[in-house]
């Protein structure tokens, strides 16, 4: 087990640049088992999630070659089977896209109910609702979600809730589909678009991803690509957050800035300085920030998986912050971390009003799940004195050498194996 330990007080200063999308990797991969030829695929963060879902590929009997420069090859010929490994499928959330993957090239799929962050339930009634529309039977016995279809038809599916993994899933399911598939209330998120133009450059026949209709025209095949995936807007909106916390002078390179337009907009709310170029973002913190009120939402909305990092920022800020959590029922486990911190939240169903004080002390604590883990570390980076993070593989899931990027910051951040208290050796390769 590996912790991370800060020396709070650093501003971070300097120029960082992003790794490709954990979200959009995630999907485009197991896309890639839609086709037998090669399928080339750069920029992808160099995380535990991707590299375990190389491992499940591989397993299932695709040859894959992922290099921690960032791509993958995959070729998936060999893949007979359609079921996937059930230890490793329940160690992430993405295995679910094997899903619709594995019905969308063999008409039959077999894959153990996923796993993922713990922030609420998780249910997949949607893709499922989906997968039946287009004449899939679909079964959950012995952990397993099973579904068969003799032929795949295209159809109308309007979901009830807006959901990225429903609306990714019933793409891959129909994208081979007999006629037309639509997609009513679709997800709009960046990765959706990134997985659609994935398709299309495939051979797919996709419109409208980016607005709430995607329409799929059902196409016989297949075929290899190059592809590189979009830059991570919540690792780029982490950083931003960082930045304004320490009150330093960051900027965040490789960026798509219309991507981050809801992050910006808060953080010039609060006083900050935010400027945008063509691929960067700069966030200067100019002092206290100034109370606002946040409601996560689906894109273009305030992403939800930037909450927790932006709890910290209103928790030392000037006067008092709610904050509406509308996705995820509970994505608070971090706030009781937060308190040891001395920070001042009280959580009242799906609100956390936050009465901001004017600094955090460094405390041992715990990362619940991936950006509570993101968050803790910057409560940790602006914190008086030392504070530890243990349970770091949350973080390892979806942000690529953290500790290294922050430090070339400036920030006084190291990893450290929890037993010893020696620097731990990086599992991760170097780039
Ligand atoms: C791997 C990945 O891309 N993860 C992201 C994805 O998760 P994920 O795809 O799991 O999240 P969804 O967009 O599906 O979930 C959004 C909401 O819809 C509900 N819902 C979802 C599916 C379903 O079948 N039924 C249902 O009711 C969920 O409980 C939740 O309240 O989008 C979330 C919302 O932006 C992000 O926090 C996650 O980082
Ligand atoms: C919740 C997240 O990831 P996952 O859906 O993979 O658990 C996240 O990326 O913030």
């Amino acid at each position: 087990m590996e912790k991370l330990v800060i020396r709070g007080g650093k501003k971070l200063i300097g120029s960082v640049k992003v790794s490709g999308a954990k979200n959009a990797a995630v999907a485009v991969m197991p896309a890639a088992l839609l086709t037998d030829e090669t399928c080339v695929i750069d920029n992808l963060p160099y995380i535990a999630d991707v590299i375990m879902l190389a491992e499940i590929l591989k397993q299932m009997g695709a040859q894959v070659t992922l290099e921690p420069r960032g791509r993958i090859t995959i070729n998936a010929a060999g893949v007979s089977s359609c079921r996937a490994d059930y230890d490793l499928v329940r160690r992430m959330r993405a295995s679910y896209y094997l899903l619709g993957a594995l019905l969308g090239r063999f008409g039959r799929a077999e894959v153990a109910f996923p796993g993922g962050c713990e922030i609420g339930a998780r249910p997949v009634d949607q893709h499922i609702k989906g997968f039946q529309a287009l004449g899939a039977d679909v079964s959950i016995s012995h952990g397993l979600i099973k579904a068969y279809a003799d032929k795949l038809v295209g159809n109308e599916v309007y979901l009830d809730v807006v959901s990225v993994g429903a609306t990714i899933n019933i793409m891959l399911a129909a994208v081979k589909a007999e006629g037309t598939t639509t997609i009513v209330n679709a997800a709009k998120e960046p990765h959706v678009v990134d997985v659609a133009n994935f398709l299309n450059s495939m051979g797919a026949n996709i419109k409208g991803a980016g607005t709430d209709t995607i329409k799929i025209k059902g196409v016989e095949k297949l075929h290899g690509c190059e592809y590189t995936i979009i830059p991570d807007q919540i690792e780029a909106g982490t950083f931003m957050i960082a930045a304004a916390a320490t009150r330093g002078d960051v900027k965040i390179t490789g960026v798509i800035p219309k991507h981050l337009e809801a992050v910006s907009a808060k953080l010039l709310e609060m006083g900050m300085y935010v400027e945008e170029g063509d691929d960067y973002v700069r966030v200067i913190g100019t002092g206290r920030p100034r109370k606002a009120n946040i409601k996560t939402l689906p894109y273009p909305g305030f992403p939800t998986d930037l909450q927790q990092p932006m709890s910290v920022l209103l928790s030392v800020a000037e006067g008092t912050s709610i904050i509406t959590e509308n996705v995820w029922e509970s994505r608070y486990r971090h706030v009781e971390e937060l308190r040891r911190m001395g920070a001042i939240i009280r959580v009242e169903d799906r609100n956390a009003i936050i009465e901001g004080v004017e600094k955090l002390t460094g405390a041992q604590v715990e990362a619940t799940d991936l950006r509570a883990g993101a968050a803790l570390v910057i409560a940790g980076l602006i914190a008086e004195g030392v504070t530890e993070v243990t349970n770091i593989i949350h973080i390892d899931r979806g942000y690529e050498r953290l500790e290294e990027k922050l430090r070339s910051l400036g920030a006084d951040i190291e990893r450290v194996s929890d037993q010893n208290n020696k620097v731990a050796r990086l599992k991760l390769v170097k780039k």
